[in-house]
């Protein structure tokens, strides 16, 4: 039995604001709705025929935002160790495409060295293909969505919203710092793509952090202290979430 989207109003009301089907009614277009494949399906989940997200396999997604070198990546990586959650790293997977030589690689490339956010059909598609391969049912998405169109786009795309939202709230000094001491050989660890990155995330993605502040779904986490330090923060939210299965 498929269910190819799920609703926003089955969430644990800890995490729901009254006003999310006046939301959600602006985002798509009820009563139909598009799955990752593309199939239509009617707003009570039936019927239903093969998607993306199965009754059984409704997954847990937790978003995990910040700016650049907030801590995002390490965090996740314990996380994902601590809770059973596969880490999927927007950033990991636009660079594995540049290195795939996908006919993208050149447009992603450009994109990244100058701090600009890929089209969201490029970053979905990535993130989909990860997810629908991978048999877990909790997924952390690092670093995305990083606009409002990535947002929009995937909420259309997916008909799910995260359960969670992680933001980690760094310095822009820090963030500068930890950047420039990363050494992974990064084409956008440099001054000049950091001063525009830190903008693109002022311009674009605290609008997200924003509407899921609105939807009751946000996590701030100062990212300020040791990594150990921080994770403490962030397993309590984890210990504590009861919507995890
Ligand atoms: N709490 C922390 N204190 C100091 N350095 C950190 C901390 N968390 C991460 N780092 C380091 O900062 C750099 C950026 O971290 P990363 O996890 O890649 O951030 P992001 O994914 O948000 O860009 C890495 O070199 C990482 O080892
Ligand atoms: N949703 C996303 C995520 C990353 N990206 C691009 O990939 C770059 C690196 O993203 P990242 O998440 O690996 O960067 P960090 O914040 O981890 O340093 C971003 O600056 C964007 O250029 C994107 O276009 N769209
Ligand atoms: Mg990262």
């Amino acid at each position: 039995m498929w269910r190819i989207w799920r609703r926003v109003g089955s969430l644990s009301p800890l995490f729901s604001s009254p006003k999310s089907s006046i939301l959600r009614q602006d985002l798509i277009q009820a009563p139909y709705r598009l799955n990752f494949l593309g199939i239509l399906s009617t707003e009570n989940g039936t019927p239903a025929t093969i998607g993306f997200f199965s009754k059984e396999k409704t997954p847990f997604i937790a978003f995990v935002l910040g700016g650049p070198g907030s801590g995002k990546g390490t965090q996740c990586a314990k996380i994902a160790e601590a809770f059973g959650f596969t880490h999927l790293s927007a950033g990991d997977l636009l660079r594995k495409e540049i290195s795939s030589n996908s006919e993208n690689g050149a447009m992603i490339l450009a994109t990244i060295t100058e701090g600009k956010i890929v089209p969201s059909g490029v970053t979905i598609k990535l993130i989909r293909r990860e997810m629908e391969s991978i048999e877990n049912n909790k997924f952390l998405i690092d670093g995305f969505p990083r606009s409002e169109e990535n947002r929009i786009a995937f909420e259309r795309i997916t008909g799910v919203e995260p359960n969670i939202v992680l933001f980690f709230d760094c310095p822009e000094d820090e963030m500068v710092k930890r950047v420039l001491g990363r050494k992974q050989g990064r084409v956008d660890d440099n001054i000049d793509t950091i001063k525009k990155r830190l903008k693109v995330f002022a311009a674009l993605n605290l609008p997200v952090i924003n509407h899921y502040t609105r939807r009751g779904k946000v996590y701030k986490i100062n990212a300020v202290g040791t990594i150990d330090e921080v994770f403490e923060k962030v397993r309590q939210v984890f210990d504590d979430c009861k919507m995890i299965k």
